[in-house]
This record gives C-alpha cells, structure tokens and sequence, in this order.
C-alpha cells in the first residue's frame, strides 16, 4: 500500500499557522468528505461538513461515489447512531461557507469508551476506502492510533488538542454571529431571572480558556497565535459525573443533571451562616457562601435527611465552584478580565453556567465577566478539521507518518 498519507487524492494537511485556523483559499480544498476528530477522554467529537453546493459532475469524479453518498446519507439522515453515537442537531450550522464550500457542519459525539462501535461503522460504510487518513486530537489520538490502523487500515494524523481548542474557537466565532454569550441579571436566589446576552467576541483579547472535559485546562489567549496552558486540574467534569454515579447510582450526564436540578446543596454543604449563625462580616462573607463542600455529611441525621438529589447538586456545586475558584485566581496571577469557559461538562446545564457567572462577577467586585460559547464541547474537532482544509498537497511528502504536529 502506498505509505503516503491520502486525503482521497493524496493532498497532504499543512503544519498550518500557530493556531492553524488561517485557511489560505488559494489552496486547493481537500476532496470530500471533511470530517475533524476529538477523541477525548469521556467523549469522542466529530465534525463533518456535508457539501450542500456538490453537483452530480464533482460527484461523479469520484472514484468511491457510491461510498461517498452512503456517507453523506447515513450521517445525515439520522440523529442517532447504534445506542450511543447522537447528532446534536440545533448546533448544526447551515449553510456555512468554508474554504469557497458552501455546506452543513454536523456535530456528532459519542462515549470514548465505544470507540470499537465507532470503528465498526467506519468499517461498515467502507470509509477507508475514500481516505486514509483522520485530523484527529485529543488524547484518543495517540491512544487509539494503533487501534485505528489495525481495524480500519486508517491513519490518525495527530495535532495538539489545545492548538486545535484554540483554533476551533476562533474560527467558529469569527464566522457565527451570536456564538459567544454571557447571563446577564445574575440572582443566585432566583436563577429564572437571568438571561443570555450576545457578546461581541471581535476583539477579546487578552483572555483566558477554561476548557471543562473530564478534566480541566487553563489557558491563557493573547492573541490568534500566541496561548499558553497555565494551569489545570483533576477535579472536572469527569468527576463530577463519576461521584455523581456513586453517590446517586445515576447512569448518565443527563440524569445527573437532572437530579441535581432538583436538588439543595444546603441540605450537604456546611455554609457560612452554619457557622457564625450569619454573615462572616469582617471578611466579607456571607451566610449563604458555602464553608464547607459536604460539610453537613459527618452527621448521620443529616446524612438520612439527604437526598439522592441533593448529593447530585452539592457535587455539581462543589466542583464548579472549585472550577471558578482556580479561574479567578489565574485570571488575578495573568491580569485578564474576560473568561471563556467550554467544555462539554457546560452541556445541558445552566446550573454550572450561572454559578460560574455569579462567582466571576461577585468575587471579582465586577471585574470579571463569564463568557460561555454555543458549540461549548465540539472546539477541538472543529480545528481538527481547521487542519484538513488547510491541505496544501505540494507542501509536504510524509513517508512516514507523523508523530505531533502542532
Ligand atoms: N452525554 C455525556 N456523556 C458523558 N459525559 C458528558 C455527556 N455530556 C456532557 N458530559 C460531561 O462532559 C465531560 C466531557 O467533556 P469533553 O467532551 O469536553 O471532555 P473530553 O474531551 O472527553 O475530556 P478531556 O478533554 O479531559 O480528555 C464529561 O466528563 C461530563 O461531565
Ligand atoms: C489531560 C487533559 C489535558 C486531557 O484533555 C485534561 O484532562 C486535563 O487538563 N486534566 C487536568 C490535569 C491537571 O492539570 O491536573
């Protein structure tokens, strides 16, 4: 077999710009189809661009035309794919223009750990028969690059998953309107009262990254081209869905989230007001402010009085808070005011959002805003396909497959 990697008709994607986003439209585009791959440690994210402009001619020129179709059709006719794949269907963009394509960005995830079902379909519809080789990043990348090329003779051509994080980001909002938001009347006693508010994302530097997976990234953005991971920590999304699995016996992300919607944290957390029978006035605390995450937990009639609910949103509390807390302190040490957070650990739940928001304004006296973006999850796909579509097939002649690429 021919070791060159194949983006169908041997192009071969650039080592791009820093933060690879810069599509040069003199280059030629890659043949179809474009996908960019995530593959996180939770959830794998995929991106795939369905070409609404394609005429039967361009079609026809393709070898595998009938694959090719199968492709488009199969993703696109369904939401769902096998028990766990699921198109988020209000994120798809229409009629997006990109690299001089006009077409519909599709945005699929499914859990990591059925990685083995994902390989099985890229088998069933003959994939590697169009192209070889995957933009992909995200730890997955490098897990599951053998993985790949054992089960569907496919490469994963690999590329940071910050760089990608980054890229993703500013290419979607420099291209969708209304992308980036902020809640606005924060009332953490009444949280029907807030809204979300567009937020004009042209000119946000500098900024800083909190990128909630199952993990959490930190990252600070001083321009297109120039980031840096400045801090992070093990306590994320990851673990707020596995002590939510054990302390409630909850199954999903969504039931977890549902149940802590039900929830009162002050039936676990020990607050202020348990302690001083009030405000901590000296320091500025208030009675509400949480003293103690789990705090009421060492009591046995407490424990009894607690609810399945209750742990769900004391453990949704606990690690947003904590979240909010190392953001702050890092947007204090770099001097940023503004905060994107992302991350899928943000889907489906306003909860975290307002809590994040509050937190920024309140603790900050105002200084610092929260800014949440609409396709929260699926930044480091998008700039995986940044990645495909900056093909340039004379630039490089890789005979041999790439280690990382940034
Ligand atoms: N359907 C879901 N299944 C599992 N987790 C979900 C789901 N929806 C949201 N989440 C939350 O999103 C988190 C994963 O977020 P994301 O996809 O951004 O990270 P990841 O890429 O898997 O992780 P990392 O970047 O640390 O490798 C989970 O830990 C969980 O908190
Ligand atoms: C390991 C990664 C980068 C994988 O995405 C992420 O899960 C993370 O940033 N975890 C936190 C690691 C830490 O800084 O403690």
């Amino acid at each position: 077999m021919d070791s060159k990697p194949k983006f169908i008709n041997g192009n071969t994607p650039t080592t791009g710009s820093e933060n690879g986003s810069d599509i040069d439209s003199d280059i030629a585009a890659p043949p179809m189809p474009w996908f960019g791959l995530d593959i996180g440690g939770t959830l794998t994210k995929l991106v795939y661009f369905e070409p609404t402009d394609i005429n039967t001619a361009e079609e026809e020129g393709y070898k595998e035309v009938e694959t090719l179709r199968t492709i488009r059709h199969y993703l696109t006719s369904n939401t769902a794919y096998g028990k766990t794949g699921i198109r988020d269907v209000h994120l798809t963009i229409k009629q997006f223009e990109i690299h001089q394509r006009v077409g519909n960005l599709h945005f699929i995830r499914f859990p990591t750990n059925d990685m083995h079902i994902f390989l099985q379909m890229v088998e069933a519809k003959k994939l590697s028969s169009l192209a070889d080789t995957i933009c992909s990043t995200g730890g997955g990348a490098f897990k599951f690059e053998q993985e790949f090329k054992d089960v569907v003779n496919m490469r994963l051509e690999k590329y940071d998953e910050l760089n990608c994080l980054i890229s993703g980001i500013h290419y979607i909002d420099s291209k969708i309107p209304n992308e980036c938001y902020y809640w606005s009347n924060l009332d953490p006693f009444n949280s029907e009262a807030c809204e979300k508010v567009p937020f004009d994302f042209r000119d946000p530097y500098p900024y800083l990254v909190v990128n909630i997976g199952s993990g959490v990234s930190i990252l600070t953005v001083h321009s297109r081209h120039k980031f840096q991971r400045v801090s992070g920590t093990s306590l994320g999304g990851g673990t707020f869905l596995g002590l939510c699995c054990l302390l409630t016996g909850c199954q999903t992300f969504e039931e977890a989230i549902e149940m802590a919607a039900s929830g009162d944290s002050t039936k676990v957390d020990k607050l202020v007001r348990d302690i001083y029978g009030g405000d901590y006035a000296r320091f500025g605390l208030p009675g509400s402010t949480v003293a103690s995450s789990f705090g009421h937990m060492n009591i046995s009639e407490k424990r009894d009085a607690a609810t399945k609910n209750d742990l769900a949103r004391s453990t949704l509390v606990t690690i947003t808070n904590n979240i909010g807390s190392i953001a702050r302190m890092c947007a204090l040490n770099h001097g940023i005011e503004r905060i994107v957070f992302v991350g899928n650990f943000l889907r489906v739940n306003p909860i975290a959002m307002k809590l994040l928001s509050y937190a920024m304004e309140y603790w900050s006296k105002g200084a610092l805003k929260a800014l949440f973006l609409e396709h929260e999850g699926y930044f480091g796909a998008v700039g995986a396909l940044m990645k495909l579509i900056s093909t340039k097939s004379d630039q490089k002649d890789k005979s041999e497959p790439s280690q990382f690429e940034v």
